[in-house]
């Protein structure tokens, strides 16, 4: 049997890879920097299948090397790094890998915020360091409860936040372009994106990266949020501008910021936000437990497969070239 012609952009966990393997031969890109385009050609010019992995950007030039590709997955749920419009005029299916992630990227998301209220991480260095001495206290967190969450970018894993938040005793307030027809049920009040900066204490941003949202929070959106507000960004870095969100935490302008996402990505270790004491970064970790790295390198390879096969893809974006 002649197997499917599968190009692979980086690493890829062995359960998905050990499946993929079965009924496709691989061309793989193992080192450890991302390729460029032209280190791919040869490989795509034969392809029938893609998975992307390590954010590598498909676009018209990518997609007019490979002619005879059938499918294109990713193990994630954000494909900003995708150009669907190129991939549906050439009636390719692309598949992401929404739902698996949700509760594990809302700990994450929820997780940063905590920390960042109660000092957790800071509190560690400072007793590591040797601080901890009798007399001596470490300087004072605050509460989450009674305070108010929003949340910019109220989708499946903002619902998943907004649980967690209300069992802390917060109440949240949300952003979306469009508000939710289940917010009653969810217990979430709609706000206006201006309305939202005044009143949150918290803000968590989980909106895709489109052209609408780039830098979304930029120094008026700073201005208009409280001195004492922390800012979460769990979405992607170009959603918040960078040098504004630096400009803001230097003048206290808002309290905190929290990342799990930056820009550039990742954020070199000698970037001005690195300096700063009211800043926690984490590199970009809000999927990755095994469990759920798991669940979703398994569905972007079942994806892979059916598409292969001219099946319908189990979750797939541009759902208008799906196979039936
Ligand atoms: N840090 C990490 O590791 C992870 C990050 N992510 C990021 O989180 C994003 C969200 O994922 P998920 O919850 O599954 O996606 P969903 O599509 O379920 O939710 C996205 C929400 O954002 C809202 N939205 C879209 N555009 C805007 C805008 N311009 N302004 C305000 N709200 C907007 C949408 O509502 P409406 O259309 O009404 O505006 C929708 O409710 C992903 O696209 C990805 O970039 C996801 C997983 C892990
Ligand atoms: O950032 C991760 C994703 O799944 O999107």
């Amino acid at each position: 049997m002649n197997k499917h012609k599968v190009v692979i952009t980086g690493q890829v966990l062995p359960s998905a890879l050990a499946a993929i393997k079965q009924q496709c031969e691989i061309y793989q890109w193992q080192e450890t920097t991302p390729p460029q385009l032209a280190d791919l050609i040869p490989w795509l010019q034969q392809a029938e299948g893609l998975f992307v992995t390590g954010n590598i950007k498909v676009n018209d030039t990518l997609l007019a090397a490979a002619p005879g590709l059938k499918v294109i997955v990713q193990p994630a749920v954000g494909y900003d790094n995708i150009d669907i419009k190129a991939c549906t005029s050439r009636q390719i299916p692309f598949g992401n890998t929404p739902g698996v992630l949700n509760e594990t990227t809302a700990d994450l998301a929820f997780g940063l915020l905590m920390t960042a209220a109660r000092r957790i991480h800071e509190s560690w260095a400072w007793v590591r360091d040797g601080k901890w001495r009798p007399g001596v206290h470490f300087p004072l967190g605050i509460d989450l409860y009674n305070k108010t969450l929003g949340i910019v970018g109220m989708g499946a894993i903002g619902a998943a936040v907004a649980k967690r938040a209300q069992v802390s005793g917060m109440k949240v307030i949300y952003y979306n372009r469009r508000p939710r027809t289940d917010q009653e049920q969810l217990k979430v009040e709609y706000r206006t994106f201006s309305e939202l900066l005044a009143e949150a204490d918290f803000i968590i941003v989980l909106t895709p990266l489109t052209p609408e949202s780039r830098g979304l929070f930029g120094a008026e959106e700073f201005a208009q949020m409280k001195p004492t507000a922390y800012l979460i960004n769990a979405a992607r870095g170009p959603v918040v501008d960078s040098q504004a969100l630096y400009t803001a935490l230097v003048n206290n302008e808002i309290a905190y910021a929290a990342l799990d996402v930056t820009d550039p990505e990742p954020l070199p270790a000698d970037h001005p936000l690195l300096t700063l004491p009211n800043i926690l970064v984490v590199p970009h970790i809000g999927s990755a437990t095994i469990e759920t790295r798991n669940k979703m390198a398994m569905l972007a390879a079942n994806n892979l497969l059916l598409g292969l096969a001219g099946k319908s893809l189990v979750t797939c974006v541009n759902t208008e070239v799906n196979y039936r």
